[in-house]
């Protein structure tokens, strides 16, 4: 048993011990298993991390390019709204204050956004924050106050900096700080580009704005266009400023009353198409359309309804000096005026072109629309009245009307006759010059520094009476009424239209003397009857508002239905109709109507002052001119006449026997040149008394005398003497002896009496002398008492013996004298010149007159022939050759 034990021990052993080897198989195996994993897991471990790391790195890349992506995209879209920012806001509506300045620009479309500040975005560069006012809409301030101050301020400025001066008018409402918070546009106030409006003033303001916008859609926009905006994309021309009213409220909710919240509505909905635009801080003014909303707070942190939700750094207020320095500026330039059109925008393109049969019509200029405003006379409006105080341009718009009227008709279809009664020579550039040999060949008559002698006045207005009676008799013949049928009947007659323009005509009226009298008759007869003869009056003034002349003639002032009226001029319009109050400089009111309101048309004039513009136009119609048209006759009140000049005196040929010898004694003041005279033919009281002080005019009117006579005579065919009692005279006398033949006797004081005995002697001689004796006789007065009784004789006898006194007295009085004092008769003197003797010492020599009106003017006299006249003519000596 042992041995099976034993055995089994064995047995049980070598179980064992093969269990053992096969258990420390199976470890290894396991272990080896072990390993293996081991290991594999570790390289699947580190592969994991790799990825990992990989990944992160992947994505990082990717986030990198996303980003760079994403900055690439923003910093395209802000540099575009960059650049689309600074086109939208050009010059001063963009510029940084510190490079800031005006930069008035003419009509763009639509009007720049103005910049408030700069949007913050990752960028570099800076985007403006804009914002849309003018032709856009309103912008509304909210947030603190002093940041909505700066912003209100910026934006005026750069509006205003950006549009032409005058073409923005601001009214401020302010009633917290009374206009404090627009201080700095105060300049602005004096030329009216801003106005304030009182505390108790938002009401009749808001009404006031609301009125304008309903004007400007019934009369400007007219339902042809939407909005002014539009208006002037098409037509390019801006006819209306925008108006701009900067409302300040306090911030109340109460401070609107129901009424002013309903104005305050209808604006916000319809101003900005009118030009109409609001600036509010301060008021309930909720968000919508056309407005912008501005939230002003300080930092980075602002916002501009516009540019949604993007922060905005606002800019700071423009500084002081530059707001004051912009308005004063612009309010130069506002009281400056406009700039002047060039009268070239009045001609036709093709010169002469039009009849005159119907009418004249010519255009004055441009209406603010940009239509040419036409200005017509006919038979309806005849005449026309123009007025307007010193300086408003007057004279301008009577030059520019003439040379759209010169350039339109030919010298056959229009005549000018022109007259001046204000100092100066206003229309002395239509006559023949020094310096310009040309003249406007409509040009018939031009009459300057007439102021003193009215009665050339009156003399044109004779003038065209006379021509008025032709053509009325014409009229009659061809049985016709008016010019059109008459000129139709009588194709080969020369019957142009007539325009009479009398500048300054109150001087003519003026005085209740027999000159303004008759002239108020004539221009009476003249406006009624003028008008179918074609002939046409414009009387110029100004101020017409005084002249009693006119006024007190209502049928008289009716005729002038045509009225023009320059800025600030009186009464020339209908009492109710105020338009020249508010014209701007150059501007006229045009009026066919009487001047009644709704028949005014605005004309801005052009510039036809301007010498060169002018002469260019005058020298091309004087080329076109007929050569046988004559140049005008040139009356200038200021020149002396020159007796060479004098047709009369040219036209004397010498001869041995004159039957009625003529003494010219100087220039008539008449519309022809010519001389007055008297005749010495063979008949009582044949003798001529120049009476006065003034040598210089006595000696003139004797030497014309003289001369006259003396060209009339061959040599021998009469007999001069010449006595001179004045040393005054004694050069003048001496002068004579170049005059008159050789043979020509000369007396003094001492000797004067035997000149006078021998001429008495022949005048009481049985027959008359076969050669006319002349006696020149200076300061006559002077000579020794026995001459008296001799002069009577010659005087009363020697006419008729051909015997005859050219003398001079230095006062009527002392004329009297040598006729036998008081109560004498004075038949004797049988024509006068009265040179600085007052009307009221005439009368003695004025037969059935009473006395003449007369005051003693410089270089000027009064003449008078019993034989011819019916009343005396005022002369002008003719002056040393
Ligand atoms: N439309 C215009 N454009 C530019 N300048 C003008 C215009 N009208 C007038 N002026 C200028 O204004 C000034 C005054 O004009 P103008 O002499 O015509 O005025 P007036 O009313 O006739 O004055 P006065 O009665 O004192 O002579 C002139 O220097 C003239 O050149």
């Amino acid at each position: 048993m042992p041995d099976s034990t034993a055995q089994q021990v064995l047995e049980v052993r070598a179980a064992l011990s093969h269990a053992l080897g096969v258990a420390t198989d199976a470890l290894r195996a396991a272990r080896d298993e072990l390993d293996a994993a081991t290991t594999r897991r570790s390289r699947i471990v580190a592969a994991a991390r790799e990825r990992r790391k990989r990944l992160a790195h992947e994505r990082d890349k990717r986030l990198r390019q996303i980003d760079e992506f994403h900055e690439r995209d923003l910093a395209e879209l802000a540099g575009a709204a960059a650049e689309t920012a600074r086109l939208a806001a050009p010059g001063a509506a963009g510029l940084g204050w510190p490079r800031w300045r005006a930069t008035p620009a003419g009509t763009p479309v639509p009007a720049p956004e103005l910049r408030v500040g700069r949007l913050l975005l990752p960028y570099d560069g800076e985007v403006p924050a804009l914002v849309p006012l003018l032709d856009r809409g309103h912008v509304v301030v909210r947030g603190d106050e002093r940041t909505g101050d700066d912003v209100v301020a910026g934006l005026l400025l750069r509006a205003l900096g950006g549009a032409e001066p005058g073409r923005i008018t601001l009214t401020g409402y302010d009633p917290e700080q009374l206009g404090g918070g627009l201080a700095g546009f105060a300049p602005l106030a004096p030329a009216g580009v801003l106005q304030f409006v009182g505390p108790g003033g938002l009401g009749p303001l808001l009404d006031e704005l609301v009125d304008h916008v309903r004007r400007i859609n019934e009369t400007v926009l007219a339902g042809e266009h939407s909005s002014l905006r539009e208006l002037a994309a098409a037509t390019g021309r801006r006819p209306e400023p925008w108006r701009v009213a900067i409302l300040l409220g306090a911030g109340r909710p109460d401070e609107l009353s129901r009424h002013e919240r309903g104005q305050l509505d209808r604006l916000l909905r319809t101003g900005a198409a009118c030009g109409v635009h609001l600036i509010v801080r301060g008021l309930p003014v909720p968000a919508g359309p056309g407005i912008e909303i501005v939230n002003a707070v300080p930092g980075d942190e602002a916002r501009v309804s516009g540019t949604g939700d993007l922060p905005v750094r606002l800019d700071p207020g423009p500084p002081p000096a530059i707001i004051t320095a912009t308005c004063r500026q612009i309010a130069d330039a506002v009281a400056a005026g406009p700039a002047p059109v060039a009268l070239d925008s009045l001609l036709p393109e093709r010169e002469w072109q039009e009849s005159s049969a119907r009418a004249l019509t010519a255009p004055l200029g441009d209406s603010p629309q940009g239509a040419p405003v036409h200005v017509t006379l006919s038979d309806y409006p005849p005449h026309a009245l123009i007025a307007g105080p010193s300086g408003t341009g007057k004279t301008n718009l009577i030059y520019a009307w003439m040379g759209a009227l010169a350039a339109r008709y030919s010298p056959a279809e229009l005549a000018f006759y022109l007259l001046d009664f204000k100092e100066g020579v206003s229309f002395a550039r239509f006559a023949p010059g020094r310096r310009d040999p040309s003249w406007l060949p409509h040009v018939r008559l031009v009459g300057l520094n007439v102021n003193t002698d009215r009665e050339f006045g009156l003399a044109l207005l004779r003038f065209l009476g006379a021509e008025l009676r032709s053509r009325a008799d014409a009229a009659k013949r061809h049985e016709v009424t008016n010019l059109a049928e008459l000129r139709a009947e009588d194709p080969e007659g020369s019957w142009p239209r007539i325009v009479a323009v009398v500048d300054e005509f109150q001087v003519l009226l003026s005085g209740r003397d027999a000159v303004a009298a008759e002239a108020v008759d004539l221009l009476e007869d003249l406006a009624r009857r003028g008008r179918s003869q074609g002939i046409h009056l414009v009387l110029a003034s100004q101020d017409v508002s005084g002249i009693e002349a006119l006024w007190g003639r209502p049928a008289l002032v009716a005729q002038f239905s045509l009225r023009i009226a320059l800025p600030r001029a009186r009464r020339v319009l209908a009492e109710t109709n105020t338009a020249a109050d508010v014209l701007p400089r150059y501007h006229a009111v045009v009026n066919a109507d009487s001047g009644a309101t709704e028949a005014n048309r605005v004309v801005r004039v052009p510039d036809a002052g301007n010498r060169e513009r002018w002469s260019d136009l005058q020298h091309r119609l004087w080329r076109r001119r007929p050569q046988e048209l004559p140049p005008p006759r040139l009356f200038d009140g200021d020149a002396i006449p020159r007796l060479d000049d004098s047709p009369d005196f040219r036209g004397y040929a010498p001869a041995a026997t004159v039957a009625a010898p003529e003494v010219l004694l100087g220039e008539t003041i008449d519309v022809e040149a010519r001389s007055a005279r008297t005749v010495l033919r063979r008949a009582p009281g044949r003798n001529i008394a120049v009476m006065g002080q003034r040598v210089d005019e006595a000696c003139a009117v004797l030497h014309t005398a003289a001369r006259s006579l003396a060209a009339q005579f061959t040599p021998g065919a009469a007999q001069f003497r010449v006595a001179c009692l004045d040393s005054d005279a004694a050069a003048a006398v001496e002068a004579l002896r170049g005059v008159l033949p050789p043979e020509t006797g000369y007396f003094d004081g001492d000797t004067v009496e035997i000149l006078l005995e021998d001429a008495a002697d022949r005048a009481a001689a049985g027959s008359a002398e076969d050669r006319p004796l002349f006696l020149f006789l200076y300061a006559v007065d002077a000579a020794p008492g026995r001459a008296n009784d001799l002069l009577r004789r010659i005087l009363r006898q020697g006419p008729e013996r051909r015997i005859h006194v050219i003398g001079w007295w230095r006062g009527a009085s002392l004329l009297r004298d040598t006729l036998g004092g008081q109560g004498t008769r004075t038949d004797v003197i049988g024509a006068w010149v009265a040179l600085d003797v007052h009307g009221s010492e005439l009368s003695p020599y004025y037969p059935g007159h009473g006395a003449p009106v007369w005051y003693p003017r410089p270089w000027r006299a009064l003449h008078f022939d019993r034989s011819v006249h019916r009343g005396a003519e005022v002369i002008i000596p003719y002056g040393p050759s």
